[in-house]
């Protein structure tokens, strides 16, 4: 491998279920030679432990904490790092410090500004994050081809995706269908969903993930940001992306062409998977994911989403339709709504009429910039807070 061809890595949200996987891909790529990826910067909230072990054991001089708490711990584990600190120092760290790559796996909007900067600066990039897409894809994606970046999806039904269209034109396909597990209330009627505990909420079945794209998995509200996702990312229309229910989290999403030929991509629910086809994408080289064991593979089942338990979905099929700044409030009206509930402040039936609420009560707006997406979060977040305190809800 020439100079040229040295690639060194930013991971954003490297402390994250999706950045310390992203890390060990990075691990078995080098130990398996297939790839050497030198990690130049890291960036995390508050998790400082893992981070300062992250930084020592990748030999990383850059690092970024959005907590100013656990700076001063930080600077003294890490005497030869510079630490940037504050809501801006992810972004900073992909500003100053060359790379080639990022890895966007911040949870949230607050990933968006690092993600925007790195798109800006043309990197590759493997995108996690898939609310930047949500509150921000009419940005990112023309931003994508005006600085040459590239945008990898490690989101596993969009890696499925990106892998089964490969280089086919838009007009040969008919329609893509993300796979959803349908989570741990898939089963259950409608008044336990209404109701049911945040320890519930948390009991994903087949992924282990972090806590908000858990509870997201659980009212299906992940599977509209998913087709927000794929609309941004494929370029496709909202009724070209369907949704079924596959309890085995094996076939990881499909393609439907118009000759009614179907490819799909299966795997075991395994995030290193989809990790690692974006760090190594076009090549293929052997994987650190779970092999599937076909023999033990008893049933690929599929259903149809029940619309009636799980409304989140119908409202994804709005935001595309709304366009504007409708993204930027369903994506921080279900981030507000989904911390009340981590926090206990509301029930769980609560998420998704508040998004449903902030959706009919801020209009939308075209998108001129960055800041008209920040202040639709900011709007939307203040109308829920406002919501839950003129309208408490009983918590079990
Ligand atoms: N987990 C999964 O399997 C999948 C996740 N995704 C997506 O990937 C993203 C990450 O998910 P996941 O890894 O589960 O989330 P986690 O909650 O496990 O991790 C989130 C990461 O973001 C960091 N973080 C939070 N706020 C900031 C900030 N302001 N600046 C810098 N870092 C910050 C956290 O730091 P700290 O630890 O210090 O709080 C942590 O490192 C989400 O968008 C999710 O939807 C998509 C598909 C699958
Ligand atoms: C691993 C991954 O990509 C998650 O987004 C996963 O799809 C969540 O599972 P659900 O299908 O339950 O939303
Ligand atoms: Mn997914």
């Amino acid at each position: 491998m020439s100079d040229a061809d040295a690639r060194k890595l930013i991971v954003l949200g490297s402390t994250g279920s999706i950045g310390v996987n992203t890390l060990n891909v990075v691990e078995h790529l080098r130990r398996t030679r297939a790839a050497t990826i030198e990690v130049v910067g890291l960036a995390a909230s508050r998790s400082s432990t893992k981070l300062i072990e992250q930084a020592k054991q990748h030999h990383v001089r850059h690092i970024a904490v959005a907590d100013p708490a656990i700076a001063d711990e930080v600077r003294a584990a890490l005497p030869d790092a510079k630490v940037y600190v504050g809501d801006a120092a992810a972004e900073t760290l992909v500003r100053e410090v060359e790379a080639t790559d990022v890895a966007a796996a911040v949870v949230g909007s607050a990933g968006l500004p690092a993600t925007l900067a790195a798109v800006q600066l043309g990197r590759r990039v493997s995108l996690a994050n898939k609310e930047t897409l949500v509150a921000a894809g009419m940005l990112v994606t023309p931003l994508v081809r005006e600085h040459g970046a590239q945008l990898l999806p490690v989101d596993s039904e969009h890696s499925a995706i990106f892998q089964c269209l490969a280089e086919h034109p838009r007009r040969e396909v008919k329609r893509i269908v993300l796979t959803a597990s349908g989570g741990p209330f898939r089963t259950a009627d409608k008044t336990t969903i209404e109701n049911a505990t945040v320890e519930q909420a948390l009991k994903h079945p087949t992924w282990t993930m972090g806590r908000k794209i858990t509870i997201d998995s659980a009212t299906m509200m992940n599977k509209a940001l998913e087709i927000i996702e794929a609309h941004w990312l494929f370029g496709l229309a909202g009724e070209k992306i369907d949704v079924i229910v596959h309890p085995q989290s094996i076939v990881h999403s499909f393609v439907e062409f118009v000759d009614h030929n179907v490819l799909a991509q299966l795997g075991s629910p395994d995030m290193r998977g989809p990790i690692q086809y974006a760090l190594t994408w076009p090549d293929r080289p052997v994987g650190c994911s779970e092999a599937m064991d076909w023999s033990a593979l008893s049933q690929l089942t599929f259903e149809p989403p029940d619309l009636e338990r799980f409304p989140a979905l119908k409202l994804a099929y709005d935001v595309i339709d709304a366009g504007g700044t409708a993204g930027a409030v369903f994506n921080a009206a279900n981030e507000a709504a989904v911390q009340a509930f981590l926090e206990r402040q509301v029930r769980f039936g609560r998420i998704v009429e508040l998004v449903t609420e902030a959706l009919a009560a801020i209009e939308p707006e075209p998108v001129e910039s960055l800041e008209t997406i920040l202040d639709a979060d900011r709007k939307a977040r203040a109308f829920v807070a406002q919501r839950i305190r003129t309208t408490p809800s009983a918590v079990s």
